[in-house]
């Protein structure tokens, strides 16, 4: 009889993921498996996998041991890795809180984007500390077919090229990563985000995930877009000094963002486990070669 491994499958705003706790970091996880465990039709299905390894058990997170005690090793659905994720950070610790790791109240997260502070409550949505916005500057230009606009690069710790167009059907079928220049402003790759008002301080997006490909939600992009449109709207709490929020609707769902006096980014929203079970060792073992 074959070992079996534990997992679980969530989702935040329907930015789904596969979920494998692996406290000691024993269970080895190339991008082979991961993009294997992702697939959906011949794995689980995810748009990216949520490792689920204590800081202290994991080389990338040592460091961040003594603050935050899980580390959220984040992969993309293609089995590449990424330094944050907003949607999957809710999960993570909605995950850590069900498992009765943690308690109801505040937790922090290590992941590669730097400690992230999650609260907790019993029942309902969830709020992360989202850190900083960068804004590296330059001019970016996205397009689609014989469409193109300007973008604002905003990094959440992972890269995002911002577009206010439209009509967000003019973001076309998103089955391939829309082209920007120039190449040098993301060498490592970008998320896109497509952007349209639904009213004051009201947006909707629609995102080309790095690694993943169109997705129903993205935690950090819907940030980039909250940092985006406030600068556009003359809100920029550091300059008013007034913290700007921004409902900020997704395909599967709703985000409200907001961004303070001092830069600090707050993101409240849904995190849901809808399984869980066990995956077959052997199949695993092949999908790693
Ligand atoms: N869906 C995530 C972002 C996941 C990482 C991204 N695809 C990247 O490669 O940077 C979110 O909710 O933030």
């Amino acid at each position: 009889m074959s070992t079996r491994i534990a997992f679980l499958k969530g989702h935040g705003t329907e930015n789904d993921f596969v979920i494998i706790p692996d406290p000691e970091n024993a269970i080895d996880l190339p991008p082979t498996a991961v993009a294997a465990l992702c697939d959906r039709r011949a794995g689980i299905g995810g748009d990216g996998l949520l490792h689920v390894v204590r800081s202290a058990a994991h080389p990338e997170a040592k460091e961040m041991a003594a603050e935050a005690e899980w580390f959220m090793d984040y992969r993309n659905g293609d089995g590449s890795i990424a330094e944050m994720c907003g949607n999957g950070v809710r999960v993570f610790a909605h995950y850590l809180q069900r498992a009765g790791h943690v308690a109801e109240g505040d937790i922090a997260i290590a992941t590669r984007g730097g400690v992230k502070n999650v609260h907790l409550v019993k029942e309902g949505d969830v709020t992360v500390g989202m850190g900083k916005a960068l804004l590296p500057g330059g001019d970016v230009t996205v397009s689609v077919g014989e469409r193109s606009w300007p973008a604002l690069n905003v990094n959440m710790g992972n890269p995002h090229a911002v577009s206010f167009v439209d009509d967000l059907a003019h973001a076309g079928d998103l089955f391939t990563p829309p082209p920007f220049s120039p190449a040098s402003a993301y060498p490592d790759g970008v998320n896109v985000e497509f952007v349209v008002d639904r009213g004051p301080r009201h947006v909707a997006l629609r995102v080309h995930e790095r690694g993943a490909g169109e997705t129903r939600s993205c935690g950090t992009g819907a940030c980039a877009v909250a940092v985006a449109a406030a600068r556009r709207d003359g809100a920029d709490p550091a300059v008013t000094g007034v913290p700007a929020t921004y409902t900020v609707d997704v395909p599967g769902g709703r985000l409200v963002i907001t961004e303070h006096a001092d830069g600090e980014i707050e993101m409240t929203g849904p995190a849901v486990i809808v399984a869980e079970g066990e995956i077959d060792a052997e199949w695993l073992d092949a999908a790693r070669h």
